[in-house]
């Protein structure tokens, strides 16, 4: 080497590499907030208010989203719209091919859901089995007026007739590839969505 060839850098650390773990973002902090102040908007506008909704989050992280998604409708409208949740464990179709989970909690706000529109709410749409599950679950707690549905992400790859009424945002998205949310207050982080896997 000439003396005055300037020495190289030394290589940069491994920082800044992407985490498999971690995934790509699709979804930042600021997109899933404008989402769902969106989704709270289409509620009051589908039931020209919000006197007899009640929002129900599927676990874990549909109840985090159906609170926070409570609070938004609840601003809108100047009136109290209570959110609850619902265990869909036990009505899985999966449940002996799964390996074993605990059943979360199901929390019905007073005063029931005879007769008043449910929103169903979850992070993630794909196969559509959670939420077939979570229809028979709520059969066992009354009838309501009319179910609607509610997420976050719908990644495709429908198994079942089913449809969202209300979507945060439409990402295609390949079989072997895993969306991840993470909402602060239930994961301890930033809210944000990820996609990671699939083929190389
Ligand atoms: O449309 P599907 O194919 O049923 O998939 C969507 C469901 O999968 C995820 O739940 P998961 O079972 O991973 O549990 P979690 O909510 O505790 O993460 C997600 O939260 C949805 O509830
Ligand atoms: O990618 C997926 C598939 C099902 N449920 C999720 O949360 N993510």
């Amino acid at each position: 080497m000439c003396p005055d060839t300037p020495t190289p850098e030394p290589a940069p650390a491994a920082t800044g590499a992407p985490d498999p773990e971690s995934g790509r973002e699709v979804l930042t902090e600021d997109d899933i907030a404008r989402a769902l102040r969106r989704i709270a908007h289409e509620i009051v506008e589908r039931n020209k208010g919000a006197a007899d909704v009640v929002l129900l989050g599927i676990p874990s992280r549909g109840v985090e989203l159906a609170r926070r998604l409570a609070e938004l409708v609840s601003q809108i409208e100047q009136r109290e719209v209570r959110a609850g949740s619902l265990d869909v464990t036990m009505y899985r179709d999966d449940l002996r091919a799964q390996p074993t989970r605990a059943p979360a909690q199901t929390q019905i706000p007073a005063p029931g859901v005879d007769g008043r529109v449910v929103v169903l709410v979850d992070d993630v749409l794909y196969s559509g089995r959670t939420v077939r599950a979570a229809l028979d679950a709520l059969a066992d707690y009354g009838r309501p007026r009319a179910v609607r549905l509610a997420v976050l992400v719908d990644r495709g790859h429908r198994e079942l007739p089913v449809r969202a009424d209300h979507v945060g945002k439409n990402l295609p998205t390949a079989h072997s590839e895993r969306v991840r949310v993470r909402l602060s207050g239930f994961d301890r982080t930033t809210d944000s969505v990820t996609i990671s896997g699939g083929a190389r």
